[in-house]
C-alpha cells in the first residue's frame, strides 16, 4: 500500500500542530487577538495571497494532461475568484483599501514563505509543487474546523467571525478536499526515498505558515 497526506501531516506532527493550533489562531478563535496583529496579518496577507495564485499559475503550467491542467486551475480560480474576492472585501471592512496595500513592503516572512514555493515549483516536478502548496490550501480549511470546535471560541460578536466563516465555506473546503484526494493519489505511486524527500517539503512549508502567524503576533509586541 503506497503513502498518503495523513503519512506526510504524521510524518510531522508536531509541526502540523504547531500550526493549526497556533497561539494567533487560538487568540483569533477566542476573541482576544489584538486588532494591530490581525491588520498586519491582513495586509500581508494580501501580498502572500498574490504570490501563490501565481504558483498555482505554475501548476497549471506545469501540467501535462487535461486533468492535472484542470485540476490546478481550479484551485487558481478559486483563490483568485474566491479567496482574494473576500480578502478584499474583509480588508476593506477592517479600514484596509486595496490601493493601499500596492506599495505595501513585503515582510520578510511573506518573502521567504511565497518564494520558498515558488522555488519548490520551478526546481521540481508537478507533486513537489503540490506538496508546497498544502499546508496552505488544506490547513486553513483544518484551522476553520479547529477554530470551530474548539470550546474556547467566542461565536458571536467577534470582529475575526467572517473571516473565520471565509475559511469554513463550502467552496474553500470543497476545494480542500479536492487537493487531499489529488495528493493521496499520487503519493500512493512515489518510493520510500521519494517520500521522505517531500516530506521535507511539506514540514518547511509548515514551518513557514507557523512563522506567519508569528509575524501577526509579532506586530503587536
Ligand atoms: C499565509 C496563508 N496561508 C494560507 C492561506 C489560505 N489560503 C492564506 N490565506 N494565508
Amino acid at each position: 500500500m503506497g503513502y498518503c497526506l495523513t503519512d506526510l501531516i504524521n510524518a510531522c506532527q508536531n509541526d502540523w500542530r504547531a500550526y493549526i493550533e497556533h497561539d494567533f489562531v487560538r487568540q483569533l478563535g477566542a476573541a482576544t487577538l489584538s486588532e494591530e496583529s490581525f491588520r498586519h496579518y491582513l495586509k500581508q496577507d494580501y501580498l502572500f495571497l498574490i504570490h501563490f495564485a501565481r504558483a498555482w499559475g505554475l501548476a497549471v503550467y506545469k501540467s501535462r494532461d487535461m486533468t492535472e491542467l484542470r485540476h490546478s486551475l481550479d484551485s487558481l480560480k478559486t483563490i483568485v475568484d474566491t479567496e482574494m474576492g473576500l480578502h478584499i472585501g474583509y480588508c476593506r471592512e477592517w479600514g484596509i483599501d486595496e490601493e493601499s496595500l500596492h506599495d505595501l513592503p513585503e515582510a520578510h516572512e511573506t518573502l521567504a514563505y511565497t518564494r520558498f514555493v515558488l522555488d519548490c515549483g520551478h526546481r521540481g516536478e508537478l507533486l513537489d509543487l503540490h506538496v508546497a502548496l498544502a499546508p496552505c490550501l488544506i490547513g486553513y480549511a483544518e484551522v476553520a474546523d479547529w477554530i470551530t470546535s474548539h470550546p474556547q471560541t467566542v461565536t458571536s460578536d467577534t470582529p475575526y467571525q467572517a473571516w473565520i466563516d471565509m475559511y469554513r465555506d463550502e467552496n474553500y473546503q470543497q476545494a480542500a478536499r479536492r487537493e487531499r484526494r489529488w495528493l493521496d493519489a499520487r503519493l500512493a505511486e512515489v518510493s520510500p526515498r521519494r517520500f521522505e524527500q517531500l516530506i521535507t517539503t511539506f514540514r518547511d512549508a509548515t514551518r513557514l505558515e507557523s512563522a506567519f502567524w508569528q509575524m501577526g503576533l509579532d506586530a503587536a509586541s
